[in-house]
């Protein structure tokens, strides 16, 4: 069976963070694997808390896995401060991770930072360079360049200057556009274009997560990065279709389990 590690932070309502890519690995017929970066009391309303775990607490975690079992692929979400960033860098590089894909996760849709602004260096400097592919959304894209990004021009500019900071691909994703949303992929040479019909529903918590995770998981599956992309933004249209409310405010998408018997050697 194929296996792929999410390096992020606990969602106590299970909509995003680990959860989300625990069960998106599951759905998709992977192993799943987890090391925590930060725990955060959340809901459907907001985020209540957050305490970070240590970076050596982060690096053990990785090396317990690492060095005991072969990882086809990671996920990293919320790395919240500079050490973590700074020990998930250093371990990825020491592994030789080549399928790694970084959500620049920095702000949740309530409004919370999930990684403290002074990291954002950090984040440039040590992680975004290890990455076989990058996810910023819009606004986070805004943040790493420094430029405006609100249409699909601004989009692709921000994926070059994303791009010259050294992961091998870069996507922007497009969820926080008007109309449809398309998400543009940037390999250094061209675009491609992944175009989704827009759900109308206000039930999108975990949505950036759901992405790079189904990602990571065909990427382990042995798909090139185009049809990883296109397989990954299938799912996700799918799950925010059949997302449902839970609490009071912004509920989780829907994971489809699916069994693939082909796939449990
Ligand atoms: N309402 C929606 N309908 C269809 N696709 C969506 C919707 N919202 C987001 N997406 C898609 O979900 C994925 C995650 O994007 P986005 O929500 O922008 O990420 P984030 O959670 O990091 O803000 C992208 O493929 C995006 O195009
Ligand atoms: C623990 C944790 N990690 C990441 C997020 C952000 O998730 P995302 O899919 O980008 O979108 P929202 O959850 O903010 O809707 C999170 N909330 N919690």
């Amino acid at each position: 069976m194929k296996k792929a590690l999410t390096i992020a932070g606990s969602d106590s309502c299970g909509g995003a963070g680990i959860q989300a890519d625990l069960k998106t690995f599951s759905a998709l017929g992977v192993y799943g694997m987890s090391v925590i970066t930060a725990i955060t009391a959340q809901n459907t309303q907001g985020v209540i808390g957050v305490e970070e775990i240590s970076p050596e607490m982060v690096g053990m975690q990785m090396d317990a896995v690492f060095q005991d079992i072969p990882v086809d692929a990671v996920k990293v979400g919320m790395v919240s401060n500079i050490e973590i960033i700074e020990m998930i860098g250093e371990k990825l590089k020491s592994y030789h991770m080549e399928k790694a894909v970084v959500d620049t996760v920095m702000v949740s849709k309530s409004g919370c930072h999930l990684l403290r602004p002074e990291s954002k260096e950090a984040l440039i400097q040590k992680l975004i360079p290890q990455a076989y592919v990058v996810t910023p959304n819009l606004h986070e894209a805004e943040v790493l360049t420094g430029r405006t990004v609100k249409t699909l021009e601004e989009m692709q500019e921000a994926a070059k200057v994303i791009y010259a900071m050294g992961p091998k691909h870069v996507i922007v994703k497009g969820g926080h556009l008007e109309g449809k949303a398309t998400d543009v992929l940037y390999d250094g040479q061209g675009f491609i274009y992944f175009e989704g019909e827009r759900v109308d529903t206000k039930n999108t918590h975990g949505t950036g997560c759901t992405f790079a995770s189904a990602i990571a998981a065909h990427l382990a599956l042995g798909c090139n990065l185009v049809e990883a992309v296109e397989k990954a933004k299938s799912y996700i249209t799918m799950a925010i279709a059949h997302s449902f409310s839970i609490g009071k405010g912004v509920g989780p998408t829907h994971h489809f389990y699916q069994f693939y018997p082909e796939r449990s050697i």
